[in-house]
């Protein structure tokens, strides 16, 4: 409930595609399909719609989706707003070239680049310095699962990785389990539920009604076949897909588990 005492609207989903290190201008006409559908699928779907292609397509792709219909968010950003930092990019970058939101901490920056939950933190504090919003990625390695800790270890990585003034718009938790990851393999329907849940109480008891107003997605071989399913799941408000948003084709039935 508000401070007024009348019940929360409902939380409005995003499916965002995570292009990774794929994407060169031949993939424009993915983009360029997918604004299509969302035109003929009009008000019956249900949710927004992002890319994040790679870097180098971010202005080009913001530029030919300047409606609106599909936003573009960025994959990573430095801490720092410019300075001497070869190949990075920061969130000002970013929004200069028309992104609206940037992926943090995915557990493939974690990995490669050894990202450490402050390191993390101070990034999603420069996408607020710059007016973007910050998906921030969390989720347990196979390991961590097989030894009982993947809520532990998600809660950490929560409490770690995001600062402490937040809104529920310029803040997006993305819960991706790592063994998920472009594997084809997916948690249970009650696994991704009890997870979500311990997501939406934990920042709930941090940030009040911002905390129950933030999108929590799910992301790990998200497929049309199994959309519907796991989008259903209770504190489930849409998802991070990687490989099937790289086809409109794919992505579309994804989105159509939000048409309603
Ligand atoms: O950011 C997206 C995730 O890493 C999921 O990738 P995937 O859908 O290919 O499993």
């Amino acid at each position: 409930m508000t401070d007024a005492g009348s019940p929360l609207p409902a939380i409005q989903p995003l499916v965002a595609g995570n292009w990774k290190m794929n994407g060169t201008k031949a993939a424009l006409a993915e983009v360029i399909a997918i604004s299509d559908w969302i035109d003929s699928a009009g008000n019956t779907l249900k949710a927004d719609t992002m890319i994040c292609p790679p870097a180098t397509l971010t202005m080009v792709m913001a530029e030919l989706c300047s409606n609106g219909k599909v936003l573009i968010g960025g994959q990573d950003c430095h801490p720092l707003a410019s300075g001497a930092h070869t190949g990075d990019i920061s969130a000002e970058m970013l929004a200069d070239a028309g992104a609206s939101a940037v992926i943090l901490g995915h557990s493939e920056r974690r990995s490669d680049h050894a990202e450490t939950d402050n390191g993390v933190r101070a990034k999603v504090e420069a996408a607020h310095r710059a007016g973007l919003t910050a998906i921030v990625c969390v989720g347990e390695t196979a390991g961590q699962r097989g030894a009982g800790l993947t809520l532990p270890v998600v809660a950490r990585q929560l409490e770690g990785s995001i600062p402490d003034a937040v809104t529920a718009e310029n803040t997006i938790v993305a819960y991706e389990p790592v063994w998920a990851i472009g594997t084809g393999l997916t948690p249970t329907a009650d696994d991704v539920a009890e997870v979500h849940a311990m997501i939406r109480e934990a920042l709930q008891k941090r940030f009040d009604v911002a905390g129950s107003r933030m999108r929590i997605l799910y992301g790990g071989s998200v497929k049309g076949s199994n959309a519907a399913e796991l989008m259903s799941v209770a504190n489930v408000n849409g998802a991070l897909v990687g490989g099937a948003s790289l086809k409109a084709a794919d992505l579309i039935q994804i989105l159509e588990a939000y048409c309603k």
